[in-house]
Formats: C-alpha cells, structure tokens, sequence
C-alpha cells in the first residue's frame, strides 16, 4: 500500500499534497487549517532531496523508533538500543533526535553540556564513546522556547537541514529518535528518508490501554508510508521491587496488552521491559542502563530485543 507521504494524516478528503502545482487553492482545501501555510509553501519536489540522499547514501540500517503517546519510553529504548549496539565494537553506530519540541536525548545520553561543531563537512556528531556518535535537533535550535511554535514547512525545513547537513560518516546503524504520534515531524523524514530507504520502524507502548490505542494509529501510519515494522516492545511493563525482586502490574491489562495487540496486527513483539527505577537514574545521569547494570533482568531482556532487531535487520540484507 502506498500512499503519497507528503500529504498529511489529518488533511481532508482529496487534499492535493503540501508540493503538489494547487496546494492551499484547490476546493479540497477550502476550510483546511494548514491552507494558508500550503498556499505560500515552495512547490514540486524538493530541490535539496538529492543532497539528502547523497548523505544518507554513508548509513547501511537506519531504524524509526516510534510510539503513539509521549513518555511510554520512546527515547529511553532508543539510547539503549544505541548503547547495546555499540557493544560491538567494529560497528559504527549514529544516535539521532529528532523531537524539536522537546529533544532528551542529549541528557540522556550525558552531552547535554556539549555543543555540535561545524566544519566543511557539516556538523559534527558528538561522540559519547569512540563507536557511538549522538546528534540532536537540539543542538539547532536558536532557543529552547522558540521551536514549541514552529508548524509545517519551517519543521520541515529545519530536519532537512539537520539530515542534510550532520555528517556522520561512515555508519553500520542510524537510530532516529522521533516524536510521539505522526506529526509533520515523521511526514518530512519519510519524505527524506524514502529515497534512501528506511530499514523500518520499532514501536514502543506501555501495556496501558490508552498507549496502546494509539500504537494502532501508529502502526497505520508506518503501513500506508510503507515503513516496515521490525516489531512492538512493551515498556514499563510491571515493576521489578529492587529489595524482593517481587514484580507487580502497575497498568490494568484488560486486553492483553502490547504482546496481543502484536499478535492482532501481525507484527513481531519483541519483548516486556519492566518499570525499574535504576533505568530512569541511568537516564537521568546519562549514563548506559546496560553497562551499570548488566545483571538486572531488564539488562538481559533489553540485549534480547536488541539481539533480535539485528538479526531482523540481518535477514534483510
Ligand atoms: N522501563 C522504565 N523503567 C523506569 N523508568 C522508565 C522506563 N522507561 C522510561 N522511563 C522513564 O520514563 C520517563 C519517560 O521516558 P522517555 O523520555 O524515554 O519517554 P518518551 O516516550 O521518549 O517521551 P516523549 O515522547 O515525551 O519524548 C523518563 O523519566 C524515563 O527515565
């Protein structure tokens, strides 16, 4: 099923697309809220798009990491994911954040002091171990506060730029770091990552039925902008006590939650993280959950979702 990625989830019923010759003046546009902003958007295909994907030609397996709801754990997978990929040391591994309204993984990843440099080559990542670069959107912006306003063609504009011009030379894994839900965020990276080939996406819910509502829209999302699905985790999936080790549901599962929602949609699941209070101190002081705490189950479960994303990603070599 392929869709045309430029138009919008939300646009109306026969919406030309933001590029299309009538964008923002066709009848299909009378009443939209974007028609203004589609009106004095450029047109056709964008001319840097070559550029982009002459820069994403360097990365073998780019990854989405995505969720329908905010704080289920999105970013705090995707640096674990990161981390444990860098354990293989002859591979090179590039961490990217996209979330222009609220980027965490410069804390997460303990560079939230640091500043990206620019060079002729573009900007440079910044490295947290001599395998693993970190680069977040971030880092651009002008001021925290300035981004929360920003709509359509501008956040567009900015993670072109933040694709187009970040080089990451050579890499094994490019692990995106993207909002919560489908916002003009995800339409502008499909839209620059199509040409280049996005090796898929993992979805992260927690088991709460709200969360899991709208991983269905998420999962409609990747179906219609063709992005195949490497597989759903489950986050915050009880809680491990740290003195009895006793684990206790936190979220009601009243219809099974992320393992048979998986199941309904065909999808591979790929694991039960557990809410464990030592991965949120881990985060919050930039530091590797895995490497802190290599015995802990939520160590071992974490490398088995990893371990299985790498062969998934092998197979479709
Ligand atoms: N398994 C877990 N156990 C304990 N704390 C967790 C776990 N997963 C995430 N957290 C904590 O939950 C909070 C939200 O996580 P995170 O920022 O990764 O969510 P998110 O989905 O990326 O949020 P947003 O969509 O707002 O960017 C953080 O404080 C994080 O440390």
């Amino acid at each position: 099923m392929q869709i045309q990625e430029t138009v919008p989830l939300d646009a109306p019923e026969h919406c030309p697309g933001p590029s299309s010759e009538n964008a923002g003046t066709a009848s299909a546009c009378e009443g939209c809220p974007n028609q203004q902003i589609c009106a004095s958007a450029p047109r056709g295909e964008d001319p840097d798009l070559p550029l982009v994907v002459e820069r994403l030609k360097e990365i073998k397996h780019k990854i989405l990491v995505l969720s329908g709801k905010g704080g289920v754990g999105k970013s705090t997978f995707s640096s674990q994911l990161a981390w444990g990929l860098s354990l293989e040391e002859d591979k090179q591994i590039g961490l990217m954040d996209v979330d222009i309204c609220g980027p965490s993984i410069p804390r997460i990843m303990g560079v939230e002091k640091e500043e990206a440099h620019q060079s002729s080559k573009g900007w440079s990542p910044i490295y947290v171990c001599p395998n693993l670069a970190v680069m977040s959107i971030g880092f651009l912006l002008p001021s925290e506060d300035s981004s929360v306003i920003w709509r359509g063609p501008k956040k567009n504009g900015l993670i072109k730029q933040f694709i187009k011009d970040v080089n990451w030379e050579n890499l094994d894994y490019l692990i995106v770091d993207t909002p919560p839900g489908t916002s003009d965020e995800h339409l502008s990276l499909v839209q620059f990552f199509k040409n280049s080939g996005i090796d898929g996406a993992v979805v992260v819910t927690t088991p709460q039925e709200v969360a899991l509502q709208d991983v269905r829209k998420e999962i409609d999302f990747c179906r219609k902008a063709s992005i195949p699905i490497l597989g759903l985790v489950e986050n915050m999936s009880g809680f491990v006590c740290p003195s009895c080790k006793g684990k206790s549901n936190i979220f009601t599962i009243t219809t099974g939650g992320g393992e048979a929602l998986a199941k309904e949609m065909g999808l591979p699941f790929l694991g039960k993280i557990p809410l464990d209070p030592l991965i949120a101190r881990s985060c919050d002081f930039g530091k590797s959950f895995i490497d802190e705490c290599p015995e802990s189950p939520a160590s071992e479960i974490i490398i088995d979702i990893i371990n299985k994303i790498d062969e998934s990603l092998q197979k479709r070599q």
